[in-house]
């Protein structure tokens, strides 16, 4: 079981400055992988050899009147649902509001661990003054200021006693990450409905129900994933009039922070430019692909018809030719367990890695049989390859002249890496470094 801390509290107290300062330094190391999202509400954080998730609830109210009342209720409701700690957070500056008092009614209820937060408290005079604050009825006010950094370790020493474990640095690893992709109305939500039961469907105006409040793992169908697809973007008010670049970035976004894009496609309507336009970002961004061609119950078709359509992809998308195809009805839930299988599968691919030994003595055969051929009448000579530990395949080929290895060699390489080692769908990436 993860530590994790929530953050609540109304608009503009400071939430996402003191996330920011808690997950600042892991997050600076964790951006540098690929495939890290930088704007997030959730982040890994540590203090005093304890590991936790913060999340930062603010992006979640929404803020017209009506659903405000609501929205506070279904923020805090997150917090208490998800989190081992809450801290929620008030304005030393502008002192008690009667906001604060809503959220303070909701919180006493809980069961969790509350630490109230007086924010901005950079000045002794305001330090002084959250005494106010203990009208909340929650106990013991903490000064800080998530600005300057202020008080901060005196209330993580506190909050961390809470935890019932040390944590793990992070406790997704080694789940796969799936971003759900393909062009509106081609099944995505149906497909999700089938997967993971009809509560996902619901979706109400106010983004973040608790489904959504986190990377949330799922099981279904016997395995365990993270669906990528994340509420943080999901907030509707501010994208109003921009569905279509909005619906964009949600895909890039779900896309980048996976390690596997499932891309739906519409077997009514063949492989559209829009769906190459998918394949070709989640292959450049190095991330596993599946293809699935959704409502195969709707079209004619024989015996054929699928070699058919295999054909017609790999041809489409040359030299791509590696990415598995299952052919799926999420309405007759045909082979929709067989989706998620290949999913595993290309995820296990993408992790995989090959012991130098292993590699070279399958590789070197291959290079003898077939060495690069020569250059301006010289020898090229590729001596031994390595595996980096990166997170998609990467090989580096050692050689004495690597500037004259050519794309086609290159590519006779990665077919048979491909070979022996069975990469399916997974992009591969080789080097030619010079020894
Ligand atoms: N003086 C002072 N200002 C702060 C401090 N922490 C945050 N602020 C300022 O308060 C404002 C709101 O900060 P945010 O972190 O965006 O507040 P928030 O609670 O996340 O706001 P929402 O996203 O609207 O929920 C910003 O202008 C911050 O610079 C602090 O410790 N001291
Ligand atoms: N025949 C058939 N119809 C399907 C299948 N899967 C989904 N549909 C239908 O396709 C339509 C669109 O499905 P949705 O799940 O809403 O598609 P979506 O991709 O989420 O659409 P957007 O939300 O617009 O992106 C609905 O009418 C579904 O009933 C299938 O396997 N076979």
């Amino acid at each position: 079981m993860a530590n994790i801390v929530a953050i609540v509290g109304r608009p503009n107290v400071g939430k996402s400055t003191l996330f920011n300062r808690l997950v600042e330094q892991r997050q600076a190391i964790m951006d540098n992988q690929p495939g890290v999202t930088r704007d997030r509400h959730y982040g890994y954080a540590d203090w005093t050899d304890k590991y936790f998730t913060v999340i930062d609830t603010g992006g979640y109210v929404v803020g017209s009147d009506d659903v405000f009342e609501e929205s506070i209720r279904e923020q805090v409701q997150i917090a208490i649902d998800e989190a081992s700690v809450v801290l929620f957070m008030v304005d030393a500056m502008s002192g008690l509001t009667d906001l604060d008092k809503d959220f303070a009614n909701v919180l006493r209820r809980s069961k969790k661990p509350v630490f109230v937060v007086a924010n901005k408290s950079e000045t002794v005079m305001r330090q002084n003054s959250v005494g106010e604050f203990y009208a909340l009825g929650l106990g013991d006010p903490y000064p800080i200021s998530s600005l300057t950094g202020t008080g901060t370790g005196d209330l993580l020493d506190e909050v961390v006693k809470h935890f019932p474990t040390p944590g793990v640095e992070d406790p997704n690893a080694g789940i796969p990450r799936i971003a759900i992709l393909g062009r509106p109305n081609v099944g995505k939500s149906s497909f999700l409905n089938v997967l993971i039961g009809e509560e996902r469907s619901i979706v109400t105006d106010i983004a973040g129900t608790t489904r959504d409040s986190i990377d949330t793992r799922y099981k279904a169908f016997g395995k365990d994933f993270i669906l990528t697809d994340t509420a943080g973007i999901r907030r509707k008010a501010k994208v109003k009039d921009n569905i279509e670049f909005y619906s964009v970035m949600r895909s890039l976004k779900a896309l980048e922070e996976s390690d596997v894009v499932l891309v739906m496609l519409d077997a009514t309507r063949g492989l559209e430019a829009q769906d190459m336009n998918i394949i070709g970002q989640a292959v450049r961004a190095k991330k596993g692909v599946v293809l699935m061609v959704n409502k195969w119950d709707a079209i004619e078709k024989d015996s054929k018809t699928a070699d058919q359509w295999k054909k017609e992809i790999v041809q489409r998308m040359a030299p791509i030719d590696y990415l598995p195809i299952v052919f799926a009805s999420v309405l007759e839930k045909q082979r929709i367990f067989q989706v998620m299988e290949k999913v595993m599968e290309v995820y296990e691919n993408k992790s995989k890695k090959i012991p130098t030994s292993k590699l070279n003595d399958a590789m070197q055969p291959e290079i003898n049989a077939y060495p690069p051929p020569a250059t301006k009448g010289k020898m090229i000579r590729i001596k031994y390859m390595i595996q980096l530990p990166t997170p998609s395949p990467t090989f580096v080929f050692f050689c004495n002249l690597p500037q004259y290895i050519k794309e086609p060699y290159s590519r006779y390489l990665e077919n048979k890496l491909r070979e022996h080692f069975g990469f399916d769908g997974v992009p591969i990436t080789l080097f030619f470094r010079q020894k």
